[in-house]
């Protein structure tokens, strides 16, 4: 580890080949186990699927609805209680009490008539282009969860069954991102693409484009409820056609906190930097609000997929008052 004067540390952030996954099964599995139990931030590559021109294609969609008109993309406003819709330079980090530099559309796979783009916006294939890469992120993501489940002790399924996008009680979101265009500005004060945090869900995949950098990882966190973290960061640069996974406070918390949800944050570019507009996917997984969510040492009481949300929502919100108090 090299240890340099400005906040930042030199860190593994492991990277883990998909080539040829299903006799690779084993192999695999220990080096997600590891990632997921230390950095909690790992990167996949030579997956069959999605692949690079899945998430080419679906990065063009996101600029085509992105590229629209004020008026039209708030034709899908973000709706907080379905967690879905289109929000703009309103999402205001705890960590900061500033609102992230961005503006995002969270999809829900079965809300597709209810809130999401229009055909005459958009255009006709963009709906169904849209819910084919959420199948593909969905069945990457059920080979990542069988992995954890089975390293954890659990029956294959265990984590996949939770996780139903085609019932009404499931949560999983797929999260269009873009970060403004900065060329030439400068910011004052505590203002961030997006400010220091922690993911609500059990495993976010995201998708990055070659060179549009700024996500920075700070691991060390001991559990699932801990704000706190330590100012070293680490870079995890962005290729396209790799995936980023990240552990969020919902499997840190059902596998009594032995797989870290770690904090991370999306920096400004600095004036002379690519100030240019920053686009990122992101796939929450998150368990159906049915699904009871508790770890077998029973470290924390059980609740509902509904009331984990809830509750990191309320935390969330709390911590902001004190913030801003
Ligand atoms: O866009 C990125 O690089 C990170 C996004 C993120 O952390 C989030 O939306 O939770
Ligand atoms: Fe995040």
């Amino acid at each position: 580890m090299t240890v340099s004067e400005d906040g930042y540390i030199e860190r593994d952030i492991p990277k883990i080949s998909l080539k040829d996954s299903k006799n690779r099964r084993e192999e695999i599995k220990s080096q997600l186990f590891d990632a997921a139990k230390t950095a909690g931030f790992f990167t996949l590559y030579e997956q069959d699927c999605p692949s690079k021109d899945d998430i080419e294609e679906m990065f063009l969609l996101s600029q085509k609805f992105f590229g629209l008109p004020l008026d039209k993309k708030t034709k899908t406003p973000h709706i907080k209680l379905l967690n879905s819709g289109f929000e703009s330079c309103s999402q205001i980090r705890p960590s900061t009490g500033t609102a992230d530099q961005k503006e995002s559309l969270q999809l829900q796979y079965h809300r597709i008539n209810q809130n999401w783009p229009e055909e005459e916006d958009v255009g006709s294939e963009w709906r169904v282009k849209t819910q084919e890469f959420m199948e593909k992120c969905q069945k990457i993501s059920n080979f990542v969860m069988e992995l954890f489940a089975e390293a954890l002790g659990y029956p294959s399924d265990f984590f996949t069954r939770a996780h139903d996008i085609t019932k009404p009680t499931a949560q999983t979101t797929l999260r269009l991102l873009h970060y403004f265009d900065t060329t030439g500005k400068t910011f004052t004060g505590n203002h961030w693409r997006a400010g220091p945090h922690t993911d609500f869900d059990c495993l976010t995949l995201l998708f990055q484009k070659s060179g549009s950098h700024g996500l920075e990882v700070c691991p060390g966190r001991e559990t699932h409820t801990d704000f706190g973290y330590s100012d070293k960061w680490t870079p995890v640069p962005a290729f396209t056609g790799e995936i980023v996974i990240n552990i969020g406070d919902m499997l840190m918390s059902w596998s009594d906190d032995i797989l870290k949800s770690n904090f991370h944050r999306v920096r400004l570019p600095l004036p002379g930097e690519d100030q240019s507009d920053r686009y990122t996917i992101a796939f929450f997984n998150q368990a159906n609000t049915d699904v009871v969510i508790q770890g077998p040492l029973k470290k924390y009481p059980a609740v509902t997929g509904k009331e984990f949300i809830e509750e990191a929502m309320r935390k969330n919100f709390e911590r902001l008052q004190m913030v801003s108090s």
